[in-house]
């Protein structure tokens, strides 16, 4: 009997219909299944070696999948950081330093080696204006139209020569990164900040009170007020009390809208981003009632007013009036600047602090870095921050918990072909232009070829420092890391917070230590339950900035000494 009458009198006809498109979908499967690998061997077998001595290279290769279109993106997503990158190297050599994904139809070069990474950062080329014009749609919100007219996209000089992306980069220069402006920062976020601090104290009432805390929430909080004060002004804060909450349950499921997981899957993103967008957008209102559409200007004496606060956000309110955008649209990048100013600053200062106060680590540390805290304070109990941003283990500190802990996917987009060095330059490696390339911090700070002794994953608290051989002297070191450490991206459009977001960190630790003696209870999960290991990493998807803990410590605080000034 032939082989289909008996297929037919096994399955019923109305089951063929289902049987039939799932065996097409499986064919369709395995055929690209089988096409992508044999693709992959053959560009592996003739690797970028095969081309030393040409300027050109040959692409990187491609790594097998199995359905179009999506490609590599399911597995992308997972949200447990580093996943994908360890199921990546379980089959494919690392020794190719680098190699494509399809994400949802885009091709994307994902670079892990040092040398190529340093390469990119120079290249002229590549940039990162259509990745920012995605995360103000998807991410924050903003209207397609708007967002162009925002960006200026494809908009030539102005009659003062100036393209609206150079303005905004003056914008940053200015006053983000003149070294007045940032002190001027760090000396408001300070201010604010110890204020709190000072009204937690009880000393001056002689009452000797102990606090009970979840270390980590009670930080976030303290420091969310002072830099959203320091940059935005109070009246942010005022007009909108619960913003902290709304903003970090946005800052949690900001990938999520960036992803385009639906709205079905993950309502809460979409309704959080909203209730975050309605607060902002009534602050913009009456705070443009009350200047008359007119900032007090950022480059006059005021290096600090209530409405819109300081001179940075000041030039951003002038550019927002100079492109012509709505509320909507000022609120969403308002947004977006209160993201890159909170959402690493914060979870950095309080990783370094846990680990500086962590009962199991290693036990001389607290003591040696409160010997350094000391000679950065001040008879009158203020910070001297030129000190105390020059100081050699506490700087140590936080540029190890940025590589054990920033997993950034710095992205540019390529207008050209670019070829790229591998390995020191005997092997190049050629990006082809219309793809994206991307440079995962992960796979450069978490190298175990790079880092070693202790191992990449573990916390070591002196790993940037080094012995000066004529002095014997402790000192602090990032030499030798290019491209394997880049925490704050690379290039042009290297982020322009990095000097404030250092002196904020190092100044939120110092002030912490120096105010209070912290005795630590123990470690707790997300739900605040008892655990008895240091706090690990959160669930987050690949790409999320600095990573959150999956826990907090919690600490008994008691006041240090008498009132500083
Ligand atoms: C530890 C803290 C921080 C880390 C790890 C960090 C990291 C980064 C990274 C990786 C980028 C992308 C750079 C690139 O593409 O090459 C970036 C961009 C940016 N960051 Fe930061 N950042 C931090 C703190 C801050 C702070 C405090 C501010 C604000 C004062 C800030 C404002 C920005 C802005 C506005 C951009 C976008 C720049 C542009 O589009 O040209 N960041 N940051």
């Amino acid at each position: 009997m032939p082989v289909n009458s008996v297929i037919l009198r096994i399955v019923s006809p109305s089951a063929l219909f289902i049987v039939a498109p799932c065996l097409a979908v499986i064919s369709v499967l395995a055929i690209v299944r089988l096409y992508t690998t044999s693709k992959y061997h053959r560009i592996l077998s003739s690797p970028p070696s095969a081309a030393a001595g040409s300027t050109k290279g040959s692409p990187p290769p491609p790594i097998p999948y199995t359905i179009p279109f999506l490609g590599h993106a399911i597995a992308f997503l997972a949200p447990k950081p580093g996943e994908f990158w360890a199921n990546l190297f379980r089959s494919h050599p690392r020794a190719t330093g680098a190699c494509t994904l399809l994400l949802g139809g885009n091709t994307t070069y994902i670079l892990f080696s040092p040398s190529a990474v340093e390469a990119l950062f120079k290249a002229r080329g590549p940039a990162r204006d259509g990745f920012n014009l995605q995360i103000s749609e998807l991410g924050l919100g903003v209207d397609h139209k708007e967002g162009l007219r925002y960006f200026g996209v494809g908009e030539g000089p102005d009659l003062t020569g100036i393209t609206p992306i150079q303005q905004q980069e003056k914008v940053w220069q200015n006053y983000l990164l003149e070294k007045k402006s940032v002190n001027e920062l760090t000396a408001n976020f300070t201010r604010v900040l110890r204020d709190q601090l000072a009204g937690e104290s009880n000393s001056e009432k002689g009452d000797t009170k102990e606090n009970v805390y979840g270390l980590y929430a009670w930080l976030q909080d303290r420091m969310f007020k002072a830099s959203t004060t320091a940059f935005m002004g109070s009246r942010l804060l005022e007009m909108y009390p619960n913003m902290r909450q709304d903003f970090f349950e946005f800052d949690h499921h900001m990938l999520t809208l960036f992803f385009r997981i639906p709205k079905l899957i993950s309502p809460t993103a979409y309704n959080v981003r909203e209730r975050v967008l309605s607060g902002l957008i009534n602050w913009q209102q009456q705070m443009q009632e009350e200047c008359k559409n007119n900032p007090v200007h950022p480059d006059g004496d005021v290096d600090w007013e209530s409405t819109y606060g300081s001179r940075a956000n000041r030039a951003r309110q002038h550019y927002y009036a100079s492109r012509g955008v709505n509320v909507r649209t000022r609120a969403g990048m308002d947004l977006g600047f209160l993201f890159g100013l909170n959402s690493n600053a914060i979870p950095a200062a309080g990783w370094m602090l846990l680990h500086i106060l962590n009962p199991e680590g290693d036990q001389t540390l607290l003591s040696r870095v409160m010997e350094e805290l000391e000679r950065a304070e001040r008879d009158n109990r203020s910070l001297d921050i030129p000190t105390l941003i020059a100081l050699p283990l506490l700087q140590s500190v936080f540029h190890e918990v940025l590589r054990l802990y920033v997993d950034v996917l710095v992205t540019r987009e390529l207008r050209e072909d670019l070829t790229l060095p591998l390995d020191e330059g005997k092997r190049r490696v050629l990006l082809e232009k219309n793809a994206v390339v991307m440079a995962p911090s992960w796979l450069g700070h978490r190298d175990e070829t790079l880092w070693t002794n202790p191992p990449c994953d573990q916390f070591y608290a002196e790993r940037f420092l080094k012995t000066d051989p004529e002095t014997g002297q402790q000192l602090f070191t990032t030499s030798g890391t290019n491209g394997k450490f880049f925490p704050f991206g690379g290039g042009k459009t290297i982020c322009p917070g990095r000097v404030f977001a250092k002196q904020e960190v190092l100044a939120s630790v110092a002030s912490v230590l120096l105010s209070f003696e912290i005795e630590p209870l123990g470690f707790v999960d997300e739900h605040g339950k008892s655990k008895t290991k240091f706090p690990g990493l959160g669930k987050s998807y690949s790409g999320s900035g600095i990573m959150i803990m999956d826990g907090d410590m919690r600490v008994k605080i008691k006041d240090r000494k008498g009132p500083r000034a």
